[in-house]
């Protein structure tokens, strides 16, 4: 039997996930409503944003390895007030990237990497309008695969 490759191994690998992010924060910088929230981003943040999602879809642990963890990634959303709108127009310009770079464009993996980015990013909305949230600094990075999301969150 086939073995199933990682979402992180059947996009390319890491070099794919940099330039997915490297183009994409090149979009963000030219767009009047991104531009204000991420004009002040770390050189560096291209890149821990690609090892994050990469470590998400089973690649290395760069981010951890690194001293990140899920936790770490959460607060640096804290207290940034990012509505839908950003929100959405976060994801379009991220799927127009994912296009230009020719992530694989199987209807398999645009699935998986659409419901990751669509739970990502609501997420991310959640937690930059508070500045407080109880999870424990050791919860572990979320896994990304190819299937269903298995229920709802309940705590
Ligand atoms: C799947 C969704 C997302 C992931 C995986 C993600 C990941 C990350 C990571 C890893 C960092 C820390 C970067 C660093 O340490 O340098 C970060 C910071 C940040 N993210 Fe996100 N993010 C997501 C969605 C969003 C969305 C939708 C927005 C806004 C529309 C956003 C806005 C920001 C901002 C403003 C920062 C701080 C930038 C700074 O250093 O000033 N993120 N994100």
């Amino acid at each position: 039997m086939k073995q199933t490759p990682t979402l992180y191994e059947w996009a390319g690998g890491m070099p794919v996930f940099e330039q997915l992010t490297t183009m994409f924060y090149k979009k963000v910088l030219q767009d009047a409503l991104l531009e204000p929230i991420f004009k002040h981003m770390a050189p560096q943040h291209q890149q821990h944003v690609a090892h994050f999602i990469a470590e998400v879809f089973g690649g290395p642990k760069a981010y951890t390895e690194a001293g990140g963890s899920h936790f770490t990634m959460i607060r640096k959303h804290f207290s940034k007030h990012l509505t839908e709108q950003h929100r959405k127009r976060w994801v379009a310009l991220l799927l127009e990237t994912a296009d230009e770079i020719e992530l694989p464009g199987d209807p398999e993996f645009r699935s998986a990497f659409v419901a990751y980015i669509e739970w990502g990013t609501r997420i991310a909305v959640l937690n930059s309008n508070t500045d407080h949230i109880d999870l424990a600094e050791h919860e572990p990075m979320p896994r990304w695969g190819w299937g269903e999301t298995g229920g709802p969150y309940q705590p």
